[in-house]
């Protein structure tokens, strides 16, 4: 199903489990604004390329605008459009200031040079510079962008404004980056799981576990849950999958991917088909990767007791429903993934005061918001009677409409 259309749809499951009057989720629905921009990039080899760079910025009621800018040739103005929404529910799921917004280039980044990378970086900055801003909107790394693209936003953006590096957040440290964003994503995934599994009297430790995708968020989630004893069977990335009952060894991995090393080649383990990997046997499943893995197709093929969506937009309203009968719980992404936006959040908030925290500090406040936030989920499922995706729209979605009416329209 269209990423937009089944982003819509649980929204308006929410407003209506809400009671909202259908002007005011209509309101909702609309983005604020959706930009659309040719981004034309001279090749090393001196040659042009045209891409189409996007920036959906959905809703501003609960503050500036935020979300990440993702790179991958999938991306079109639906995609966006869906994910600027889920931010907009994320960081009101979490209470943060933030309304939601997201960004994208349709390109394959693997195969574009620094130096191209770095001009079609520019280039889009160029042509948003004016309607982004530390007040207006933030933008961060999603899939395909790392804290680098964020230092080239940052240096464009600043030629036309000054000196800003409020202006994105995930930069490197020494550009006023944060300590412990690079881990955020992946430690809020792994905190949220844990409050998912206490419910049900269980631990990381000794559970199985399947991930999808390791970039920035799954080779955290990975590391992560190795440290605290649990056992990742399998994962895969865009490369292939590998498996190993006894659990991989996580920090060799990593070691070998950053030497450059494919999955594939990695010693002691299975090579596996990637089409087995959502269906394999496990107790815990983390899609760390694209949109839309889990759908009608497969659902009733997944083997797995918990799916913590650490990707954006990983399951259809098709195959929720199918895994929901068959008793399968879904720790819906507009909780799971929200580590990331709230240590950008403490990342903006030390760039604006100046003032540096240390990462203790960062990872302790990031476990209280996702705390904090698990809890107003049970809550709001107990008072509407349902499952953790809506408990977690109905909060999100209430908290906007809420501060939507407090400031009016006029
Ligand atoms: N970064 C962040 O802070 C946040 C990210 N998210 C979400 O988490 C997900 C991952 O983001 P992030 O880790 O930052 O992105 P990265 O670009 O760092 O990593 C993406 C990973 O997905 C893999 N991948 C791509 N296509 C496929 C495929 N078809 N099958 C299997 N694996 C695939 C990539 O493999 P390969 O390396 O081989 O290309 C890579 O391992 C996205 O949905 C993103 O929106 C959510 C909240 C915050
Ligand atoms: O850190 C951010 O601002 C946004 C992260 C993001 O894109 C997401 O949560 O999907």
């Amino acid at each position: 199903m269209n990423s937009l259309v089944a982003t819509s749809r649980n929204f308006q499951r929410a407003a209506r489990l809400l009671g909202l009057d259908s002007k005011l989720e209509k309101s909702l629905l609309i983005p604020f604004r959706e930009i659309k921009v040719e981004c034309t990039v001279k090749k090393d080899d001196g040659t042009f390329m045209s891409y189409v760079g996007f920036r959906v910025q959905h809703d501003n009621a609960r503050g500036p605008m935020k979300g990440g800018i993702r790179y991958h040739p999938e991306v079109d103005t639906d995609e966006v459009n869906a994910l600027a929404q889920l931010m907009t529910w994320k960081t009101a799921v979490v209470d943060i200031p933030y309304g939601g917004a997201k960004g994208g280039i349709g390109c394959s980044p693997g195969e574009l040079s620094m130096s191209e990378l770095e001009r079609l970086t520019r280039v889009f900055t160029q042509n948003i510079h004016g309607l982004i801003g530390t007040h207006i909107d933030v933008p961060a790394p999603d899939m395909g962008t790392n804290s680098q693209t964020m230092a080239w936003i940052l240096d464009e953006y600043s030629k036309f404004h000054g000196y800003s590096p409020g202006v994105v957040t995930g930069k490197p440290i020494g550009l006023g980056g944060s300590l412990g964003r690079e881990a955020a994503t992946g430690r809020g995934v792994v905190c949220a799981a844990e409050a998912l599994l206490a419910e049900f009297g269980k631990s990381i430790s000794g559970l199985t576990f399947v991930i999808q995708g390791f970039g920035n968020v799954g080779s955290w989630v990975a590391k992560l849950i190795h440290e605290k004893g649990g056992k990742v069977i399998a994962l895969g990335d865009a490369s292939g999958a590998i498996k190993d009952p006894n659990g991989i060894d996580i920090p060799a991995l990593i070691m070998h991917k950053t030497a450059g090393g494919d999955l594939k080649d990695f010693k002691g383990v299975d090579v596996m088909d990637s089409n087995e990997l959502l269906v394999h046997e496990c107790d815990v499943l983390i899609p760390c990767a694209l949109g839309g893995v889990f759908n009608r197709e497969n659902a009733a093929d997944v083997r797995a007791k918990y799916i913590i969506e650490a990707a954006n937009h990983p399951s259809d309203p098709e195959a929720d429903e199918i895994l929901s009968q068959r008793g399968v719980v879904i720790l819906p992404d507009i909780y799971a993934n929200a580590g990331g936006v709230i240590v950008s959040y403490f990342e903006w908030v030390q760039n604006i005061q100046g003032f540096m925290w240390g990462e203790d500090k960062v990872n302790m406040e990031l476990q209280k918001y996702m705390r904090k936030a698990f809890n107003n989920i049970k809550a709001m499922c107990k008072t509407h009677d349902c499952n953790l995706r809506m408990g977690a729209f109905a909060l999100g979605v209430n908290r906007v409409a809420r501060t939507t009416v407090m400031r009016g329209w006029e």
